[in-house]
C-alpha cells in the first residue's frame, strides 16, 4: 500500500526534482520546497516552446494563460499573507521583547523591594531591647515611673494648644501620649539655685529646644528618645534629671558603702564617657557648693583605666555611674557594685549603642537591673528604624525631635572640595590657613591619622593624634592638650567624632570622607556648637563612593549649603526609576535605599569578623 499522502504526491508531481535542503529540525516528510512563480512561469514557457511548432488549439493556450494568471494572483496573495504574518510576528516579537524588558526592570525593582522588605523584617523581628529575664518572663511594664516633680502651676494651667505653640516656636516635634509640657526657663524646672548659678557662670541662661522639652519629660519620669543637632546641649538634658533623682534619693535616706548607683549613663567611647563624667562632677560639685545639698558620688567606669584609682569613690555609697559597656559589664559581673536599686538608664549616642551588633551588650547590662527603670536615648542621628525599635522597647516613650534626625547642624558652613588623593597633604596645609586654631582633622584610617600628624609636625604645626590603636595615656594626652589649647590641631579617627565637646573649634577638616553620612554629621558637628558658627571642609575625590557623594549632596541641599558643580553632576539612579526618594531607614542617608546601605554592610562585616567594634576602644 502506498503510504504517501495525496498532497505529497501532488506536490511531488508538480515539482519533481529540486533538491530539498531540509534543516535538522524540519521533520515533516511532506515538505516540498517552494518554487517562485517567476521560475514556474519560465519553466512553463520552456515547456510550451519545447513543443515547437506543435499545433495547439486556442482553448489550450487560453487555459495555460489563465493558469499562469491564477498562479500569479495566488503568489501575490501568498506574499501579502507572508507580509502580514511577518508584520504580526515582528509585532509579537516586539511586544515580547518589550515585555521581557519591562519584566527584567520590574523584576529588578521587585528584587530590590523584596530585599528591602526582608531587611526591614529582620530589623522588625529583633528582640526587644529588654533584659533576657524580662523577655523570658514576659515582664512588660505599662506605667511610667512616678516622680515627685511637678511643673509650676502656671505651666500646668496652660492649654495643650499653648504647649504646642511653644514647641512650634522652637521647632520641637513630639510623639507619645500625655506629653509633659515644654518649659522655657530653667528656674521653672525647679533646678536648685546652686546649679543655676553655675550654669549662668558658663553663659547657660536659657534652655535649648531639646532641654526645654527633654528635661521636663525626664523629670516627670518618662522614657525618652531625644534627637537634636550636634552641640545643642543634650548632655545637660540627660544628666540633670539623673542628678535630681540621685539628690532626691540621697535626701530621703543617705547612701552608705555598697549602695547605689541610682542611675547609669552609657557612652560608646571612653573619651565621651570621660567628658560626661567631668560634666557630672562639675554639676554635682556646684550643687554641693553652698553646703545646702549633699555631694553626690559619681564613678567613671571605662576600659583602659585602673579602677583602683577610684577606690575612694567605691568606698562610699554610689549615686551615678558613667560607663562604656564592656567595663561596666565586667564590673557588674565581678559584683563590684550592683544595679539592685538602679532606676535610670541613659544611652548617649544611642543609635550607636543599640545599632545592630551592639544591642547584646546593652541587653546584658539591662539584665542587671532588678526593678523597673526609666530609659532615655539621646543622639543627633537616629534613623527611623532605630527609633521604631527603641520605641517598642520603652514604656510609654516620648519622642522629642528637634530638626530631622541626622540633619546637619545649620551653624556649620559646609564646604566640599574635590582634591586628588596625592594633592591632599599639600592642600591640607593651605586649608589650615582658613581659620585660626583650634582645628580638628578627621581621617577614617588610623595609618593616615599618623601620617597626617607626622607631616604636620614636620611642617611645624602643633598637632596631636588620636585613634583606637593608641594607648589610653596617649589618647588622654591628646584630648587634654588639645582641650587646654596647648596644641592647635588634633588629627583624629572616628573615635573623637561623637559627642566630644571641644572649646570653640573653628574648623573641621574631613581629610577622608566617611562612608556613612551619619559619621560625617557627627564629625562636622565638632564645630558650630552651642550657637556659635564654624566651618567644615571636606575632601572628596574619585575614591569616594558615589552613594556617599549622593548622601552628601542631599545633606548639603537640605541644609541650604552650596552644592559644588562636581557634586551636582552626581545623578541619583533612583530618580530615573521615578517615585519618591526616601531616606534610608537604617542610616538616615538621603542618597540611597536600604539595599545598598553602607552602614548595614559595615554592620554585617563587623558581625562576621567579631561581635565587637575595634576602633572606638570603648571597651
Ligand atoms: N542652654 C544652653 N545654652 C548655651 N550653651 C549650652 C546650653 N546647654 C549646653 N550648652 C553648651 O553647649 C555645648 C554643647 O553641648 P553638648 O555637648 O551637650 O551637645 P550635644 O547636643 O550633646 O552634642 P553632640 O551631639 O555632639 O554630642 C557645651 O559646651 C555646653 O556647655
Amino acid at each position: 500500500m502506498d503510504s504517501e499522502s495525496p498532497v505529497k504526491r501532488r506536490r511531488t508531481q508538480r515539482s519533481p526534482s529540486p533538491p530539498s535542503y531540509k534543516l535538522d529540525d524540519e521533520q515533516d516528510d511532506s515538505y516540498v520546497p517552494y518554487v517562485p512563480v517567476a521560475q514556474r512561469r519560465r519553466e512553463k514557457l520552456a515547456k510550451l516552446s519545447s513543443w515547437g511548432g506543435a499545433r495547439k488549439d486556442v482553448k489550450d493556450q487560453q487555459r495555460e494563460q489563465e493558469e499562469l494568471e491564477d498562479e500569479a494572483k495566488e503568489e501575490e496573495r501568498r506574499r501579502e499573507k507572508a507580509r502580514k504574518e511577518r508584520t504580526l510576528l515582528m509585532e509579537a516579537q516586539d511586544v515580547h521583547s518589550r515585555k521581557a524588558e519591562e519584566d527584567a526592570k520590574k523584576t529588578e525593582e521587585q528584587k530590590t523591594k523584596e530585599a528591602e522588605e526582608e531587611i526591614l523584617e529582620a530589623i522588625r523581628s529583633r528582640k526587644k531591647l529588654l533584659s533576657d529575664l524580662e523577655l523570658a518572663k514576659g515582664i512588660q511594664y505599662t506605667e511610667s515611673l512616678k516622680t515627685s516633680w511637678r511643673p509650676p502651676k502656671y505651666v500646668r494651667d496652660r492649654s495643650d494648644e499653648e504647649h504646642q505653640r511653644i514647641r512650634q516656636k522652637h521647632a520641637i516635634l513630639v510623639e507619645g501620649e500625655d506629653i509633659p509640657p515644654p518649659i522655657e526657663h530653667f528656674v521653672d524646672m525647679k533646678i536648685p539655685p546652686s546649679i543655676l548659678d553655675y550654669l549662668k557662670s558658663q553663659r547657660i541662661t536659657a534652655p535649648t529646644p531639646i532641654q526645654l522639652q527633654g528635661i521636663p519629660t525626664a523629670f516627670a519620669g518618662r522614657d525618652l528618645i531625644g534627637i537634636a543637632f550636634t552641640g545643642s546641649g543634650k548632655t545637660l538634658a540627660f544628666c540633670l534629671p539623673l542628678i535630681m533623682l540621685a539628690l532626691e534619693e540621697e535626701t530621703k535616706l543617705p547612701f552608705v558603702r555598697g549602695e547605689g548607683p541610682v542611675g547609669v549613663i552609657l557612652c560608646p567611647s571612653r573619651e565621651l564617657a570621660n567628658q560626661t563624667y567631668e560634666n557630672v562632677l562639675t554639676w554635682t560639685s556646684a550643687l554641693a557648693k553652698e553646703g545646702r545639698y549633699p555631694l553626690l558620688n559619681t564613678l567613671l567606669c571605662i576600659g583602659g583605666i585602673s579602677m583602683s584609682e577610684q577606690s575612694h569613690t567605691m568606698s562610699k555609697g554610689l549615686h551615678i555611674v558613667v560607663a562604656t559597656p564592656g567595663r561596666l559589664i565586667d564590673m557588674l559581673e565581678k559584683k563590684k557594685f550592683n544595679f539592685n536599686n538602679c532606676k535610670y538608664l541613659c544611652m548617649d549616642e544611642a543609635d550607636r549603642m543599640i545599632d545592630l551588633g551592639f544591642e547584646d551588650d546593652v541587653r546584658n547590662i539591662m539584665s542587671f537591673f532588678k526593678r523597673q527603670r526609666q530609659t532615655l536615648l539621646f543622639s543627633a542621628t537616629m534613623p527611623r528604624k532605630i527609633q521604631d525599635f527603641a520605641q517598642q522597647s520603652l514604656i510609654r516613650p516620648v519622642l522629642v525631635n528637634v530638626g530631622r534626625a541626622g540633619a546637619a547642624n545649620l551653624d556649620v558652613l559646609q564646604v566640599v572640595e574635590y582634591v586628588k588623593q596625592e594633592a591632599k597633604m599639600v592642600y591640607l596645609l593651605e586649608c589650615l590657613q582658613k581659620t585660626p586654631p583650634p582645628v580638628i582633622i578627621f581621617s577614617e584610617n588610623k595609618n593616615e591619622v599618623d601620617d597626617i600628624q607626622e607631616y604636620l609636625l614636620l611642617k611645624g604645626v602643633e598637632a596631636v593624634a588620636i585613634h583606637g590603636s593608641k594607648t589610653q595615656e596617649e589618647r588622654q594626652y591628646a584630648i587634654r592638650s588639645f582641650k587646654s589649647g596647648a596644641k592647635d590641631v588634633m588629627v583624629a579617627s572616628g573615635v573623637a567624632s561623637k559627642g566630644l565637646d571641644f572649646n570653640e573649634i573653628q574648623h573641621v577638616i574631613i581629610f577622608s570622607m566617611p562612608k556613612e553620612i551619619e559619621d560625617y554629621v557627627h564629625q562636622i558637628g565638632r564645630t558650630g556648637r552651642s550657637g556659635k558658627t564654624g566651618i567644615a571642609t571636606t575632601f572628596v575625590n574619585m575614591n569616594t563612593p558615589e552613594q556617599t557623594l549622593l548622601d552628601l549632596k542631599y545633606l548639603l541641599m537640605e541644609a541650604g549649603q552650596k552644592v559644588p558643580p562636581f557634586l551636582q553632576t552626581v545623578e541619583d539612579p533612583r530618580a530615573a526609576q521615578g517615585g519618591a526618594l526616601r531616606g534610608c531607614p537604617v542610616c538616615g542617608g538621603l542618597g540611597h535605599g536600604i539595599s545598598n546601605c553602607p552602614k548595614l554592610e559595615e554592620t554585617q562585616r563587623r558581625q562576621m569578623a567579631a561581635h565587637r567594634p575595634v576602633d572606638d576602644g570603648g571597651y
